[in-house]
């Protein structure tokens, strides 16, 4: 699950507080922090006896740019959640003055890196798949995810589904991308533009896997600053990145600029991924169990679903 925060110094809101919109006169009772970013905070809440995560912000244009966007999602994507499911949208008075906030389905799930330390690294190529599903229909839409990063997906580990939350950095193709982070932003590696077009979501998606893979590679740029071909360097010398070689190397050298190009690259690892979790599951002889194998299965058919689902359009 992702981890509640408590050390905020200054929230919104604090936990078992009433929070009532002064629109709608929806009462929400504040349950917990569940994360907090540039834009805001999102807290986890109950209404009627159900969970909802209500993001909070003093910047009016933030908070109903997003819900836009989310509700706008919510329906063009038939039977694929692109966003959280959106609720609410309202003004709250607050401690520090006047906040804007949306109410949205509460997505239930781990952070991606203790879900694959929990799973195995052989999982990251099925997460990525999902991924691209899901960037391949906001494509079709006409934009851009811009933010993506580790801290924006979260995992059901009942279903190994990904989700996407925080839709903050979704831009129409064509502008500027609004929102990134450093660590996944092509522009502040020196590898092109902030512009938003589909090349910036596989870039941002490439360096995905690099975190992921090697998680402290981010924290040594973090002292270094820039320098892609050292990054590059380590990751040619680097056993972890054995078969992840061919497609990085397609995102450096401009072969793989679509989804599409890198769904492709993907699907071998993906295939290769099903043939660890067997063999992990074939050697537990006298304790068998099933469950990570069936997750597995459940998710490449998911994605073969999805895939079914988009080609059919
Ligand atoms: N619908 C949701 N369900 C569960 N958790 C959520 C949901 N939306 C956001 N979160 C959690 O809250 C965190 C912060 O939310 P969000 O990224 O939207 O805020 P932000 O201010 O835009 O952050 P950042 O500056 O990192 O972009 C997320 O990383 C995620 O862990």
């Amino acid at each position: 699950m992702a981890t509640w925060q408590h050390t905020l110094s200054d929230p919104f809101f604090q936990k078992g507080q009433i929070v009532t919109g002064l629109w709608n006169k929806k009462r929400y009772r504040i349950d917990g922090l569940l994360g907090s970013g540039a834009n805001g905070e999102v807290y986890r809440v109950t209404c009627d006896g159900q969970y909802y995560a209500l993001k909070v912000s003093v910047q009016a244009a933030e908070i109903s740019l997003e819900h836009k966007i989310l509700k706008q999602l919510q329906g063009v994507a038939r039977g694929v959640d692109l966003g959280p499911l959106i609720f609410d949208l309202d003004d709250v008075q607050t401690a520090k003055g006047k906040a804007f906030f949306y109410v949205m389905e509460w997505v239930r799930g781990t952070d991606l890196d203790d879900f694959l330390q929990k799973r195995g690294p052989h999982w990251t190529p099925v997460l990525l798949l999902q991924l691209c599903t899901y960037l391949e229909r906001l494509h079709t839409q006409g934009y851009c995810f811009g933010d993506l990063k580790a801290e924006n997906c979260l995992v059901d580990e009942g279903r190994g589904v990904l989700r996407l939350v925080d839709f903050g950095g979704v831009t129409p193709f064509g502008r500027g991308v609004k929102e990134y982070t450093e660590w996944n932003d092509r522009a502040w590696w020196g590898q092109g533009s902030r512009l938003a077009e589909e090349s910036y979501d596989v870039f941002a998606l490439s360096m995905l896997v690099i975190q992921l893979l090697a998680p402290e590679t981010r924290k040594q740029v973090g002292q270094i600053g820039p320098n892609y071909s050292l990054v590059k360097k380590s990751i040619l010398s680097d056993p972890r990145f054995e078969d992840w070689r061919g497609l990085l190397r397609g995102v450096w050298d401009g072969r793989i600029r679509t989804v599409a190009a890198l769904r492709e690259a993907l699907t071998p690892l993906v295939k290769k991924s099903v043939e660890t979790e067997k063999k992990r599951k074939n050697k537990k002889t006298r304790h068998r169990d099933w469950t990570d194998w069936l997750l597995l299965g459940s998710a490449a058919v998911l994605v073969l679903v999805f895939c079914q689902f988009i080609l059919a359009k």
